[in-house]
């Protein structure tokens, strides 16, 4: 049978990279910030200009109706944030929006393409270290081409754990997250880490630079290209809880082996965050 998503796939990381093209050159100009769900949640003109870009390509490509779009700018802006069995396209236009604004050079472009609520394949395309990360269910993960595959570290002392701070800044919540950081530093790891891009932080464990990333907090268009590029890798995803990865959860741990997962986990102090499919409430 003819590979249905083969296309989709190719044409994804042309976007990508072009819409990479797009950040890098509105980087070098005066970059106007706006906040969303709160001080620190950023958005600028180059996120929605660039989501809008890449969702234009993908229905000009596959035509109006034949796909659904979940956006990261497009939801803020009320659109639904439902995975459905239709062939969807998740987009996070620029992850490590906050990066971009300062001019801290991690910068990612994310896209997947779910099919029957499957991840089918996922492009990360971090923009200002021009690397494509891509994966597609059963073919492996790639940067630039090569073949990328997960650390083969099993013991924690000998790891580097990522983890981000997120934009909630409520102090019960901020105790949680520092609480299991220094749990973990002082299992000992080598270190913690943290590149301000859930994207980029899945592809850095995808390719074998650090062990584990955790959050909680993100959304599904930062992780679900990832998802499958982790994967694809040799690595794995679950719940902070340990149950099973479920993309619009809003968390997550993601690992080379069980072994330094379930040891992530043990320490991980979870706090309550909304589905990204929760029904939005009218205010
Ligand atoms: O908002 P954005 O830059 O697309 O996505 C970012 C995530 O990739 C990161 O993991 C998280 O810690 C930040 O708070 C932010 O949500
Ligand atoms: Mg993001």
């Amino acid at each position: 049978m003819a590979d249905q998503w083969q296309e989709a796939y190719d044409f994804a990381v042309q976007v990508a990279r072009a819409a990479g093209a797009v950040i890098r050159k509105a980087g070098e100009e005066e970059i106007k910030v706006q906040t969303k769900s709160c001080t620190v949640d950023l958005v600028t003109k180059t996120d929605e200009r660039v989501e809008k870009i890449i969702i234009g390509s993908l229905k000009e490509q596959f035509g109006e109706g034949t796909h659904s779009f979940i956006g990261e700018e497009s939801v803020s802006k009320g659109q639904p944030c439902i995975l459905t069995d239709k062939p969807t396209w998740i987009i996070d236009p620029v992850d490590g929006t906050t990066n971009f604004v300062h001019g801290f050079p991690f910068v990612a472009v994310s896209i997947a393409f779910a099919v029957n609520k499957e991840i089918e394949f996922g492009v990360v395309y971090s923009c200002m270290e021009d690397k494509m990360y891509k994966a597609r269910k059963g073919q492996g993960a790639f940067c630039d081409d090569e073949p990328i595959q997960v650390s083969d570290v099993k013991d924690i002392h000998k790891s580097i754990i990522i983890c981000e701070h997120g934009t909630d800044r409520s102090p019960e919540t901020v105790q949680k997250i520092f609480s299991t950081q220094k749990k973990i530093l002082c299992i000992p790891v080598h270190g913690l880490r943290g590149s301000g891009t859930a994207a980029t932080n899945m592809c850095l464990v995808a390719c074998g630079a650090v062990e584990a990333f955790f959050e909680i907090g993100i959304h599904c268009w930062d992780i679900a290209a990832g998802a499958v590029i982790v994967r694809e890798a040799g690595g794995l995803l679950l719940d902070v809880d340990g149950g099973p990865f479920d993309v619009m959860s809003r968390r997550m741990v993601s690992g080379n082996n069980m072994v330094i997962v379930n040891r992530i986990i043990k320490e991980i102090e979870i706090f309550d965050t909304v589905r990204d499919d929760a029904p939005i409430v009218k205010k």
